[in-house]
């Protein structure tokens, strides 16, 4: 017996022969469990994907067995009953996230719903298959085959035959520096260097050296002379890198350069002149980064001859799911390893807002290819959730007590899921088991 069957043990003969003649023939095979062999200790096999059981007779000890196995939650349950009141039904049903009709059955509602969980199965089971190749388009070093992508390769092929300054805007991880690298390979520049430098990571004492050197003997520790951002990229590209989270006072300097074209490397009268292109990236919309005097605004137009804008993930519609298996597919060659991903995996990244962009995504791969044996499937996914949830918005007012929290942050994950405690459990990072147990020591507290 395969671990795609059915398990049926439905006393109700009419609907058990409307069943097994929708399945007739039909993958996955059905297994009805004839009387009185224990339908329990069947179940708690955990071969079956899926289980259409009815419990009226449900006894305290069957209830205890399928109850304390964790197998229980291996298979999708679908559960019928009479529909009195049953202690035991009740229990069972805090156990298993299983679907409970009452009579009179609707057969179709039923037949439409095992249809529901089997679709959900075969394609997780079916559907994974090795990744080893990527299905996206390449511009440079950048990956995607979305329209706004496509839109950003034709501008970058548009701005590399010139030499204008260029400032890259976008979110953080949307790949700006990689936009800035591929201006620089497909300009005439592509043979010079491309230098990078974080300004935000630059200290203030050292700046000035950072970007235009020093001689010997400049300031103490200035042991020999210090080739400077601006002569080691030379003939090529400078990337400035966060340009919003430098000094004010520093902006002006960088402003005199690009006006001038000359700078003075710390403790030398000699002056040079500049020749790498500059491509500056921010975080921050300009705008913004203007008003809250961030950037002062010489420097902005300076920078800004051509703006380009980087779309953020979210906005890239298939690339999510393309640029997954693209990570996937160089990470197997890589590792010499076949794995794959499943549907269910993929529907969660389409699902995710994706804060931290591609960055994020390319982690989240990397950590379920360590994670997954060998098909990664969503709960291999440590997505960063908590980017998006109040917590992260300061709407959780500090000295709130943890078991609040975690009692907010269940009740919020299973309204935003319709109920759904499979999904909810995978969303909070817990079985579905510790959900249940979760659910019932807030629940009894609120009684
Ligand atoms: N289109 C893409 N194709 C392939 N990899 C990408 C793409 N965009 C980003 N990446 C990868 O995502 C990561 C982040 O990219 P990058 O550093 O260029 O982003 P960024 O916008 O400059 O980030 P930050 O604002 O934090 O500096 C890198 O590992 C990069 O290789």
């Amino acid at each position: 017996m395969g671990s795609t069957s059915i398990l049926l043990r439905v006393l109700d003969k009419s609907l058990m022969n409307q069943i097994l003649k929708a399945h007739q023939g039909s993958e996955p095979s059905c297994y009805a469990c004839p009387e009185p062999r224990d339908w329990v200790e069947e179940l708690l096999t955990g071969e079956y994907a899926l289980a259409v059981v009815e419990l009226d007779d449900l006894s305290t000890e069957q209830c205890q067995r399928l109850c304390d196995a964790p197998a229980l939650l291996q298979t999708e349950c679908i559960f019928l009953s009479q529909g009195k009141p049953n202690p035991l039904i009740d229990q069972l049903m805090m156990k298993s996230a299983g679907f409970h009709f009452r009579r009179p059955f609707h057969v179709e509602d039923i037949l439409e719903c095992i249809q529901d969980a089997l679709r959900e199965l075969v394609a997780d089971r079916h559907s994974p298959q090795e990744v080893l190749s990527s299905e996206l388009d390449q511009f440079g070093l950048l990956v995607g085959s979305s329209k706004p992508m496509r839109r950003l390769y034709r501008l970058i092929r548009k701005l590399s035959g010139v030499d204008t300054n260029v400032l890259v805007i976008g979110e953080s991880g949307v790949g700006k520096e990689l936009v800035a690298n591929t201006l620089h390979l497909a300009s005439p520049r592509s043979q010079k260097p491309f230098v990078a430098i974080n300004c935000g990571a630059l200290s203030p004492e050292l700046i000035d050296s950072e970007l235009f050197g020093h001689v010997k003997g400049a300031f103490t520790g200035a042991h020999k002379d210090h080739m400077g951002v601006f002569e080691q990229a030379a003939g090529g590209t400078l990337f400035l890198d966060e340009v919003t989270e430098m000094p004010l006072e520093h902006q002006v300097k960088l402003l005199r350069v690009l006006e001038s074209g000359e700078f003075r490397a710390v403790g030398s009268h000699r002056v040079r002149f500049a020749k790498a292109r500059i491509i500056a990236a921010t975080n921050r919309e300009p705008v913004q980064a203007l008003a809250e005097n961030c950037l002062r605004e010489d420097l902005y137009f300076r920078l800004a001859e051509f703006p380009v804008h980087v779309p953020p993930l979210r906005e890239r519609g298939s690339d999510i799911v393309g640029l997954a298996r693209h990570f996937l597919a160089y990470r197997n060659a890589r590792e010499s390893q076949h794995k794959s991903i499943a549907q269910s995996a993929l529907d969660k990244l389409v699902r995710h807002s994706w804060p931290g962009n591609v960055r994020e995504l390319k982690h989240a791969i990397e950590r379920a290819f360590l994670l997954a044996d060998g098909c990664i499937e969503a709960r291999h996914l440590v997505l960063e959730e908590q980017l998006d949830s109040p917590l992260a918005s300061g709407a959780v007012p500090g000295g709130m007590a943890l078991e609040d929290i975690e009692r907010m942050a269940i009740f919020k994950t299973l309204e935003e899921n319709g109920g759904n405690k499979k999904m909810a459990a995978e969303l909070l990072g817990i079985s579905v088991k510790t959900l249940y147990n979760k659910l019932e020591k807030y629940q009894k507290e609120t009684d």
